[in-house]
C-alpha cells in the first residue's frame, strides 16, 4: 500500500486568517440573518443569544438532552471536542457542529410549531425569485443555436459559475466581483492574460466519460440551492436529452446547511421555477420532472451530506452509489474541502493522490472560496501568488473543474 498523502488540518486558530474569521465573524452574521427570517418568538431569540456568545467566546457544547443525532455526533467527534474552543479543533467540524445547533436553536428539528421550517429559506426564494435569475433563464433560448457539444460545454461551465452563488459567502462580502457570464472559463470575476479564471481545467477528460449512447450514469452531489442548483438542473436536464446519461442520483442535504445548501424542497422551488419560467429552461423543467417520475433521476438527502468528515470516510452505501456511477461530479467548495481534505497542501500536490480514495471517477466543480487547493500547475501557482499573493485562494473569482478518483478508472 503507498503512503498516502498528508497535510495539516486546518483549524481556525489564526486571527486574520480566512478560517478564523468565518467562526469570528462570518457566523456572527448568519445568526443575525437568522434572527430577523422570521418572527421568531423570544425563546429562539434568547437560543441565538446563547449560540452567539458560545461560538464567539464559550466552548463547543454538549446537543440538547435526547436529540435525535446524539449517537451520529458522538461517532462524528463530539464527545472529543465538548469542552473545548471552537478555534482550536478541525474548522470543517467547528463549521457543522456551528450549524447544527443553529438548527436547533430556531427550533428545526421540533417538536414543536418551527419544525422544519428552513430559517435561510426566504433568501433562497429571494434569489430564484431574481430578475438575474429570469435573465439567465430566459438567455437559455440562444443556447439552442449552438452545437449539441458547445452546448454540453456551455451548460457544464453555467453549472461550475453558479457555485458563485454562496449566500453564506456573500454575508462576507468576500468575493471580490461578481462577475459576469462566463462560458468559456477564462473570465470569470478575475480572469487575466496570465492567469486565467479556470485554474485547472479537466472538462474535456470529464465529458470524455460520458459517451452519447445513454449507458452513462452521474452521481451529482449538489451545494447550493437557487442560482446554483438551476445550472445544474439543467446541465442534468441537457446530459439526459443527449444521451450523455441515463441515469442520475442527485444528492441532496437532509436539513439545511451551510446557508445555502440545497435541501429536497430547495430543488422542488427550483423545478418549479423551470417548468414556470417558459421557453427551453420549461423545456428542461419538465423533461427532469419526468425522469424524476420515471425513476431515470433518483433523489437522495444522506445524513452523511451534513457531516464533518471527509469523503475518505464515505459510508458503504454512498460508497456503492458512487462506485456504480460513471462519474460522480461534487459542486462547489465545501464538497472539494472533504473530498481532498480539509488540509494546507501544497498546491501543486497531485489531485489523482488526494483522490485516490474516492470509489470511482470524481469530478470536482469549484469556485475557490478557502484555502485548500491541490493539482494546481507549478506556473499557475507562480502567476497566481505573483499577482495577487494568497488572495487567489479564497477571493472568490478563480475557479477549477478537476477530475480524479482511482488510478484505473480515469
Ligand atoms: O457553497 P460552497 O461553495 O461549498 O462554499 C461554502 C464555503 O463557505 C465557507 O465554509 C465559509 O463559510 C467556505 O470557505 C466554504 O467552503
Amino acid at each position: 500500500m503507498p503512503d498516502l498523502p498528508s497535510a495539516p488540518v486546518i483549524v481556525a486558530d489564526a486571527p486574520g486568517a480566512f478560517p478564523h474569521g468565518v467562526l469570528a465573524e462570518r457566523h456572527p452574521a448568519v445568526i443575525r440573518q437568522v434572527r430577523d427570517a422570521f418572527p421568531y418568538g423570544p425563546e429562539v431569540h434568547r437560543a441565538l443569544d446563547a449560540l452567539l456568545e458560545s461560538c464567539t467566546h464559550g466552548t463547543i457544547g454538549a446537543l440538547p438532552e435526547g436529540a435525535h443525532d446524539a449517537r451520529r455526533w458522538a461517532g462524528w467527534g463530539l464527545d472529543e471536542y465538548t469542552g473545548r474552543s471552537w478555534f482550536e479543533v478541525p474548522w470543517l467540524w467547528a463549521e457543522s457542529y456551528f450549524y447544527r445547533l443553529l438548527l436547533d436553536a430556531v427550533g428545526y428539528f421540533g417538536p414543536g410549531p418551527w419544525q422544519g421550517v428552513d430559517p435561510f429559506r426566504p433568501a433562497k426564494l429571494a434569489e430564484l425569485d431574481a430578475p438575474e435569475t429570469a435573465e439567465e433563464l430566459a438567455a437559455l433560448d440562444a443556447l439552442d443555436d449552438l452545437p449539441p457539444d458547445e452546448r454540453t460545454r456551455a451548460l457544464l461551465h453555467g453549472s461550475l459559475w453558479g457555485n458563485r452563488a454562496d449566500l453564506g459567502f456573500r454575508l462576507s462580502g468576500d468575493a471580490e466581483s461578481e462577475g459576469g457570464d462566463d462560458t468559456d472559463g477564462t473570465r470569470g470575476g478575475g480572469g487575466t492574460d496570465d492567469v486565467p479564471a479556470l485554474v485547472a481545467d479537466d472538462g474535456a477528460r470529464l465529458l470524455a466519460l460520458l459517451p452519447p449512447d445513454g449507458t452513462g450514469t452521474l452521481c451529482l452531489i449538489a451545494d447550493n440551492a437557487g442560482r446554483e442548483l438551476v445550472p445544474d438542473l439543467l446541465l442534468l436536464s441537457h446530459l439526459l436529452e443527449h444521451g450523455r446519461i441515463g441515469r442520475a442520483e442527485l444528492q441532496l442535504k437532509p436539513y439545511p446547511y451551510y446557508v445555502s445548501d440545497a435541501t429536497t424542497a430547495d430543488l422542488l422551488d427550483a423545478l418549479r421555477r423551470l417548468v414556470s419560467a417558459g421557453g427551453a429552461a420549461a423545456g428542461h423543467g419538465r423533461r427532469l420532472w419526468a425522469a424524476l417520475t420515471d425513476g431515470r433521476v433518483t433523489l437522495r438527502a444522506h445524513p452523511f451530506s451534513c457531516a464533518p468528515l471527509p469523503y475518505a470516510d464515505l459510508p458503504g452505501d454512498l460508497r456503492a452509489a458512487c462506485a456504480a456511477a460513471t462519474v460522480t461530479v461534487l459542486k462547489g467548495d465545501l464538497n472539494y474541502r472533504r473530498l481532498v481534505g480539509d488540509r494546507w497542501w501544497p498546491p501543486t500536490t497531485p489531485f489523482a493522490d488526494v483522490t485516490a480514495h474516492f470509489p470511482g471517477p470524481v469530478a470536482a466543480l469549484r469556485i475557490l472560496k478557502s484555502d485548500v487547493i491541490t493539482g494546481l500547475d507549478p506556473r499557475t501557482e507562480a502567476a497566481l501568488v505573483a499577482r495577487e499573493g494568497q488572495r487567489w485562494r479564497t477571493g472568490g473569482t478563480r475557479a477549477l473543474i478537476q477530475l480524479g478518483g482511482p488510478p484505473h478508472r480515469t
